[in-house]
């Protein structure tokens, strides 16, 4: 059950992917990029990783259900359609979906959510994310999975308290809100900074991916670690025992 199939095997991810399978003793079943038909690789895999565009994954989930074949969805800047579709493919096959599969952002989450729950309202909380000129969505689905968290440890949402991006007149912070702030440029791997901001004092909990290759070794070892699972929609905190 080691044979991994790719979706947007060109890409940065998609080649870091590759580069990252001989070391965990997993085999590249093959890949398959924009304008492939994404049916045969599905078919002849054992779990599939997707590393491609939001455009694309409905063709890529509906694949991944005829054959019968887990995904694990690392693509980002998804929308509720997207979620809603990922919800029930995940009644009839196993899928993993996160913004970000390293080690580091798992732990960060887990700070994230407590600091949020012991520091309470009085704590304005902003986040601020930066990555490569190449980026095309924005927040970055770690940005986003880090304000979930934030909320959760609140016990609210994103949906409810989320602002993302300020300009003009626009008064004076809002109490218990979550700002995101996005900066893009040069070559950027992903440096993810949540702001806890109280009165006279300032906590930060970053984190600051300097390779691709802490992404890729995790997007392959949540493959195998899905591969053969029974139907559900599974976390990374799970893989990573977090
Ligand atoms: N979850 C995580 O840990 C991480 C997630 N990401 C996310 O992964 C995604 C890819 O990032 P990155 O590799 O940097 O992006 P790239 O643009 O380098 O690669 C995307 C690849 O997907 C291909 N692609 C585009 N459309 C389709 C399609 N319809 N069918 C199949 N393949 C398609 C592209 O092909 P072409 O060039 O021909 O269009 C390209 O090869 C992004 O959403 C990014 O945010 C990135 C890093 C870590
Ligand atoms: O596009 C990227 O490069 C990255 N995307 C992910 C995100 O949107 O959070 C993960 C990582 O930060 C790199």
């Amino acid at each position: 059950m080691n044979r991994i199939g790719i979706y947007g095997s060109l890409g940065r991810m998609g080649q870091a992917i590759v580069a990252a399978m001989p070391a965990l003793e997993a085999v590249h079943a093959g890949g398959v990029d924009a304008g492939e038909d994404p049916g045969p690789l599905a078919r002849e895999c054992d779990v599939l990783v997707d590393f491609s565009a939001p455009a694309a994954l409905d063709a890529h989930l509906n694949a991944a259900l005829a054959a019968g074949t887990p995904i694990v969805i690392g693509t980002t800047g998804l929308s509720p359609h997207h979620h809603d579709a990922i919800d029930a493919a995940a009644e009839r096959i196993a899928v993993l979906q996160t913004g970000n599969t390293s080690v580091g952002v798992g732990l960060v989450m887990a700070l994230v959510r407590d600091a949020a729950r012991k520091l309470g309202q009085e704590w304005d909380i902003e986040i601020v994310e930066m990555h490569h000129r190449d980026k095309v969505d924005a927040p970055s689905g770690t940005a986003l999975m880090l304000g979930e968290a934030a909320a959760a440890g609140r016990e609210t949402t994103i949906a409810e308290t989320g602002v993302q991006g300020r300009a003009g007149l626009v008064g004076a912070r809002a109490r218990g809100t979550i700002g995101f702030s996005s900066l893009r440029g040069g070559t950027v791997v992903g440096d993810h900074n949540v702001v806890f901001a109280g009165n006279g004092e300032r906590i930060e909990i970053g984190h600051y991916a300097q390779d691709r290759a802490i992404f890729a070794a995790g997007a392959v070892k949540a493959a195998l670690w899905l591969a053969g699972r029974a139907p559900g929609r599974y976390r990374m905190d799970q893989v990573l025992g977090l």
